[in-house]
């Protein structure tokens, strides 16, 4: 193998250079170049007569292992490449997209030495593993394992009646394999009932973790996030990297992680799949989270959005029809349409100054009266998590041990996971002692949630501070969005950003026609809504806001999920959260 330091395509600067077999030989020969974006695949032997060239985008690799194989005789090394790459399939109802398992095996053979091959082999798997992770590499770098972080450990938290009820059986299918090829570690816990996740991100020892993820649709990280901020070290609980992996039915927050990414809109399978693919990429990103208070004092951390009148009354009522998937929000709405309602309502709003708000978030741990961390470490029983198979990679990676016959697994098919590890009872878990369980009805949480202050806000007993600014009217709809999307299909705020530091104040008043309000719904699909201009339709960027039902009976939700009806106010924490995104930004990190 040939270092190579000179520009390569396009620019792109050459890391490593090299040329191998394949597994399985069949005598082929291939030229490999990695830049820090592509690996480039050329076929030396047999010629080939044109120039052809496979380049596999790093951004379509999750993960790269070393193998050796069985036969003592043979003095080669192995690297595999797992990578992910879209592709076009036709499916039943025309075509469609979905991620194709790829695993290319690459063979070392240049030295009459084992030891030498292997030591190669590392470089490169080494070299491709750090760029996926985000971990800077140039030509001058001394690759070597040291660069790289130690493996993640994720709490997965899976509910298995989000969206279709699908989760499980796309978490053995998907997921699983596709994190144990980018040598994540995993603990895999089925939640049992509502707010059961919640319980049990208060109870978990933060330094035990590197990220939680549930595996369904926003009501679970909602109540992930609000579990985080109910602990007393809220402060540092909440910089926890969380992430989705959509298996819900309107999966909002996993549309605006695919769209963040640069992805084209994905649904379903595909949906997924990118975030699985961007989970394995480990950048993380801050988060706005957006503290609402509501008449009881009732606080929660949202990161979504909070709705009233349309949307809300058609993500309640289309509960009914959840096995329908995320058709079900079509159906809703068709529904909701037919008798359409107006609320009457006093809407106020502080608006944000033009830009960006980006205001750091001072951060101060809370100590127990005696000076420590007044969390209990808990134990969590590992019956369900990937521990043993990771031990059996890392033996066979590093000393050589039971290599397989054969070193490459099989195009197409993922490693073997147990199905055993999927047990939905196997696990316990103990919930923090000190702290009473269980949340008032409506998914909000007792006054006594951790958190910043609403600086921004007075007592909703009081008059809004006379910055504000104040709209009472008839609305068919107030929708306060702060990411992207409403879901995966629904590109309702295109120019949000994570953590803008921005509310997006978004509503209808009445008097709007039903084929205009069907006309917004549509061109939401592609964000092209605002550019109807329609008159009903505001958008205002806010900092913080109140509204106030004047109408007796309605339905408000927070993150889809709903709450106490009634007067509430919200105002947005700038990045308070981290969130698994997968893409390196300016002041992101990995996780
Ligand atoms: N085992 C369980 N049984 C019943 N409910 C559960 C269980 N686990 C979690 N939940 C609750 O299910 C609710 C809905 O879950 P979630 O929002 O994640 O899925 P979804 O509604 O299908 O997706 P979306 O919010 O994207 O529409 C959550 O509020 C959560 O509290």
């Amino acid at each position: 193998m040939e270092l190579a330091p000179g520009p390569y395509r396009n620019g792109a600067e050459t890391l490593l250079h090299g040329e191998f077999g394949i597994y399985p030989s069949k005598g082929t020969r291939y030229a490999l170049s990695l830049t820090c974006t592509e690996l480039h695949i050329q076929c030396l032997v047999p010629k080939p007569e044109t120039d052809q060239r496979t380049v596999v985008a790093l951004a379509d690799v999750v993960g790269c292992h070393t193998l050796r194989s069985r036969v003592t005789t043979d003095c080669a090394a192995y690297f595999t490449v797992y990578a992910y790459p879209l592709k076009k399939r036709k499916v039943a109802m025309g075509s469609g997209r979905a991620r194709q398992r790829t695993a290319r095996t690459f063979q070392v053979d240049g030295a009459d030495d084992y030891n030498k091959n292997q030591a190669v082999a590392e470089k490169w798997a080494v070299a491709i593993k750090c760029l996926v992770l985000g971990v800077p590499v140039s030509s001058e770098t001394d690759i070597s394992l040291s660069l790289l972080p130690r493996p993640r450990r994720l709490l997965l938290l899976l509910n298995p009646f989000g969206g279709r009820g699908n989760a499980l059986q796309w978490c053995q299918s998907h997921i699983l394999p596709m994190i144990s090829e980018a040598d994540i570690s995993f603990n895999l816990i089925q939640t049992e009932r509502v707010n059961h996740a919640r319980e049990l991100v208060k109870g978990i020892s933060l330094p035990e973790w590197d990220g939680i993820v549930t595996l369904s649709g926003d009501g679970l990280l909602y109540e992930v996030i609000n579990g985080l901020m109910e602990r007393p070290d809220w402060e540092q609980a909440i910089t926890m990297p969380v992430g989705i992996l959509p298996c819900g039915s309107g999966n909002a927050l996993a549309g605006a992680i695919n769209f963040n990414a640069g992805l084209e809109q994905a649904m379903g399978l595909e949906l997924l799949q990118n975030c699985t693919v961007l989970l394995c990429h480990a950048a993380v990103a801050p988060l706005d989270l957006v503290s609402v208070t509501m008449a009881s004092g009732t606080r929660c951390f949202s990161f979504l959005s909070v709705a009233w009148g349309f949307v809300s009354d058609v993500d309640i009522e289309s509960e009914k029809y959840r096995r329908v998937g995320s058709a079900r929000f079509t159906l809703g709405t068709m529904i909701r349409l037919a008798s359409l309602h107006t609320y009457r309502g006093r809407l106020s709003y502080l608006p944000a100054p033009d830009g960006p708000a980006h205001r750091p978030i001072s951060r101060s741990i809370t100590v127990a009266a005696n000076g420590r961390l007044p969390l209990t470490r808990l134990p969590l029983h590992r019956a369900v998590s990937d521990m043993g198979l990771c031990e059996e990679r890392q033996a066979f990676r590093h000393c050589g041990s039971e290599p397989p016959d054969d070193p490459s697994p099989s195009p197409g098919s993922p490693p073997p996971i147990s199905a055993s590890a999927l047990h939905p009872q196997s696990f316990i878990f103990e919930p923090a002692p000190e702290e009473p369980i269980g949340a008032p009805e409506g998914g909000g949480m007792d006054t006594g949630m951790g958190g910043p202050p609403d600086d921004l806000l007075v007592p909703l007993g009081q008059p809004v501070p006379p910055s504000w600014v104040t709209v009472e009217d008839d609305f068919v709809l107030v929708l306060a969005i702060y990411q992207t999307h409403l879901g995966a299909d629904l590109l309702t705020a295109p120019f949000a950003c994570l953590s803008d530091g921005l509310i997006h104040l978004c509503f209808v008043k009445a008097g709007v026609s039903r084929a205009a309000l069907v006309r917004i719904f549509l061109a939401m699909e592609k964000g092209t809504h605002f550019e109807q201009a329609c008159p009903h339709l505001s958008h205002v960027p806010v900092r913080a806001f109140r509204l106030e039902p004047l109408t007796r009976k309605g339905i408000l939700t927070v993150d889809g999920e709903r709450v106490e009806y009634g007067p509430l106010q919200a105002q947005v924490h700038c990045g308070l959260a981290r969130l698994i995104t997968g893409v390196a930004r300016l002041g992101g990190s990995s996780c």
